[in-house]
């Protein structure tokens, strides 16, 4: 059996070594001549490490991972501590380590593990035909792929998306912008081990600990869709828009390198439950954009990869039966932490200020409990619990 994936990010890589661990042959098609993830880094929670050790991929994940032991929040302008806390029972009640990742590394893992030489750089998806039998690709350049199977992994832009659901989908501004990248670690900010967050105006300043003593930061802010943003001037935008907040945030600004520095405007796609049609299939953003803010929609897309692996090895009513039990296991699931990023967004960002003092207010009275239990709470329900 061969697979056509279109699309050569977490979700289309992991897709790529599933079907190959069952013995499917595997051609990737990726329109970029380079590959140069956005974004410095993910969180992959204990639901998408557990994917990834069952891609055999348990050692090299580790070796890429933060440590990241405790978890704090602090009032952004005061810097008084509104809660710190052990992560180690959520570990325990999960089964495995959360692993803070930087995103170049997590892809060249997945791209060394695939195999380089499988992957077709430089080829856009511009039309498929599906006869019932094989599925065709077309590429831009004028050739053509068929095979048994054609995943599309192609992101939240997705062009296999439109052709599965019959119609287009609108992408929904979340109503914040984020700014992230790499600083090395520096005590004086926040703790090595540590997932430190400053928050406060409905803003957030947040840290997290990836391998080679380096902290994963983000900046988000409420802003108007669609301002112009000016690369060289990030440091100062950071100032103005952090102005009195505490001296550890003051000295991040200071610390990020503004070229490193990604801006993104956060967006999600409403959920919808279609997500395979004849031998085509959805999987990764493509089948769910969310908003990072519980930091799952990279761990989806792995559940994606090894659930749709489990459904073609384990059905032989053929291909088009397998897909739809793999879209019967996956929407439902999906779909609640679409919903659930939103609502976590939407307290965090201030879309209802009264909503989001409360929210400080409970930090300041949490134990942690609470927040493991809603953190676990998303990891729980995974293709691998
Ligand atoms: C700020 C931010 C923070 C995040 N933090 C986290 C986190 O902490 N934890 C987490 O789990 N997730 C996180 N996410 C989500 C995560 O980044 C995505 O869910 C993940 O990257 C999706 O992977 P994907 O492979 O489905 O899509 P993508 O990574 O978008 O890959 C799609 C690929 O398809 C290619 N492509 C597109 N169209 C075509 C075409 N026509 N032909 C050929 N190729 C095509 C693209 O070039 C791209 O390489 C975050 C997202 C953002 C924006
Ligand atoms: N959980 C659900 O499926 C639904 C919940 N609600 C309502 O939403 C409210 C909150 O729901 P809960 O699930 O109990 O709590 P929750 O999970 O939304 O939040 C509890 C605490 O955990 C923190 N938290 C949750 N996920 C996190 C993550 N990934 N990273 C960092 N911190 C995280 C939050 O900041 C908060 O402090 C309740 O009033 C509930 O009734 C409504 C519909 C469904
Ligand atoms: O940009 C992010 N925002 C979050 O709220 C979050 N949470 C998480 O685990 N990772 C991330 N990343």
């Amino acid at each position: 059996m061969k697979a056509i994936i279109i699309g050569a990010g977490m979700g289309g890589l992991s897709a790529g070594i599933a079907l190959r661990r069952i013995g499917w042959e595997v051609r990737v098609y990726e329109k970029v001549r380079e590959i140069r993830p956005v974004g410095a880094a993910i969180s992959v929670w204990s639901n998408g490490v557990k994917c990834l050790n069952y891609l055999g991929l348990e050692r090299q994940v580790a070796a890429l991972g933060g440590m990241m032991e405790d978890m704090a929040y602090i009032d952004g302008l005061s810097g008084e501590t509104m809660c710190q806390f052990s992560l180690d029972p959520l570990v325990k009640q999960a089964g495995q380590r959360p692993y803070p990742v930087a995103r170049a590394e997590l892809q060249d893992m997945l791209m060394v593990e695939f195999g380089r030489e499988d992957v077709t750089l430089g080829a856009k998806l511009v039309g498929l035909e599906d006869d019932g039998t094989t599925v065709t690709a077309h590429f831009e350049d004028g050739s053509s792929d068929t095979a048994d199977l054609l995943i599309g992994a192609d992101g939240a832009h997705s062009v296999v998306r439109p052709y599965v659901l019959g119609h287009e989908s609108t992408r929904r501004y979340a109503g914040y912008v984020n700014w992230n990248g790499l600083v090395a670690i520096d005590e004086s900010i926040a703790p090595a081990r540590q997932w430190t967050t400053f928050v406060g105006e409905g803003k957030r300043v947040s840290m997290m600990p990836v391998a080679g003593g380096r902290f994963y930061f983000f900046f988000d802010v409420p802003l108007p869709e669609g301002l112009a943003a000016d690369r060289a001037a990030t440091r100062e935008t950071l100032r103005a828009a952090f102005a009195g907040w505490a001296d550890p945030v003051q000295r991040l600004i200071d610390l990020i390198e503004p070229e490193r520095t990604n801006r993104v405007e956060i967006f999600d796609i409403e959920p919808f439950h279609t997500w395979t049609r004849g031998r085509v299939a959805l999987l990764g953003d493509a089948a769910h954009n969310t908003t990072p803010d519980i930091g799952q929609g990279g761990c989806a897309a792995f559940e994606d990869s090894v659930a749709l692996a489990i459904a073609l090895q384990t059905n032989t009513l053929g291909i088009e039966d397998a897909l739809k039990r793999y879209e019967k296991k996956r929407t439902t699931r999906a779909a609640g932490l679409v919903l659930k990023a939103r609502r976590r967004c939407e307290v965090t960002h201030a879309l209802d200020p009264a909503a989001t003092a409360a929210w400080y207010d409970e930090l300041r009275h949490e134990d942690g409990s609470r927040i493991m239990h809603g953190i676990l709470s998303s990891i729980e329900g995974n293709v691998l619990d």
